[in-house]
């Protein structure tokens, strides 16, 4: 903490008086897992579902989210992790505001990740593992980043040449390279009914 001299003030509605409004619960998905394993393809398919559903869910999104607030960051281990506790900050504002949130980011520290889950309640934040084999990934190759990575035009790529870390305890893991994208998405919502945060 750089502030000083700074105090939390409350509102007079609380997360639950929102969630009530909204009538559902206010959990993060959080997805993660190797480039090209399907967290914004999966990420996605959710929020259309939760959407026809009548659940008020934002997907936050690797990419687009390096596109503005976190605009100066990079790629090394620090930048990494500053850039998943800033997403986790966000999120937890979703939280309170009552909103679904699901994000689609590598987050390739499991501590980084466990500090973001360390922010919410027990059974708040949803880690979805987007499970998926390094070969299978570099085949598809949406962006074409691995064959980049693979000639050393890009340096520190997620499962070339830096790290990924596997979740010990996901609440779900999805194989991607094995289950279609309709099954994960099934998977995704029978977990948010089981544990009541949807109730359509
Ligand atoms: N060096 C390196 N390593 C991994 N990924 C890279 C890199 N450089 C650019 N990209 C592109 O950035 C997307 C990953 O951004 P994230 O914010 O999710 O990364 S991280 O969580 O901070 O590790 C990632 O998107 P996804 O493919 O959707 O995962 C890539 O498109
Ligand atoms: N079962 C599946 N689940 C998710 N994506 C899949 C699946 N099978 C094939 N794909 C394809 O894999 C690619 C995953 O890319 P993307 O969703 O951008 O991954 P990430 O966000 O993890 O980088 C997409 O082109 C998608 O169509």
């Amino acid at each position: 903490m750089k502030s000083t001299h700074i105090t939390w003030h409350d509102s007079e509605i609380s997360k639950e008086d929102r969630q009530n409004l909204n009538h559902h619960q206010s959990p993060v998905l959080w997805f993660t897992g190797l480039s090209g394993s399907g967290k914004s393809t999966l990420s996605v398919e959710v929020e259309k579902a939760l959407y026809e559903r009548g659940v008020h869910a934002y997907r936050l999104d690797g990419d687009n989210i390096r596109h503005g607030l976190n605009k100066n960051l990079g790629f090394s281990p620090e930048d990494r992790t500053e850039n998943i506790r800033r997403i986790g900050e966000v999120a937890k504002l979703m939280n309170d505001a009552g909103l679904m949130t699901l994000t689609a980011f590598i987050s390739p520290y499991r501590e980084d990740r466990d500090n973001v889950r360390a922010l919410f309640n027990e059974g708040e934040f949803i880690e979805v593992y987007t499970k998926c084999s390094l070969e299978e990934a570099e085949s598809r190759d949406p962006k074409g980043l691995y064959k980049k990575a693979r000639s050393g035009e890009i340096k520190g790529f997620t499962g070339v040449d830096a790290p990924y870390e596997e979740p010990n305890e996901p609440e779900i893991i999805v194989e991607t390279d094995k289950q279609s994208l309709e099954e994960s998405v099934q998977e995704v919502m029978d977990h948010l009914h089981r544990i009541g945060a949807i109730s359509i």
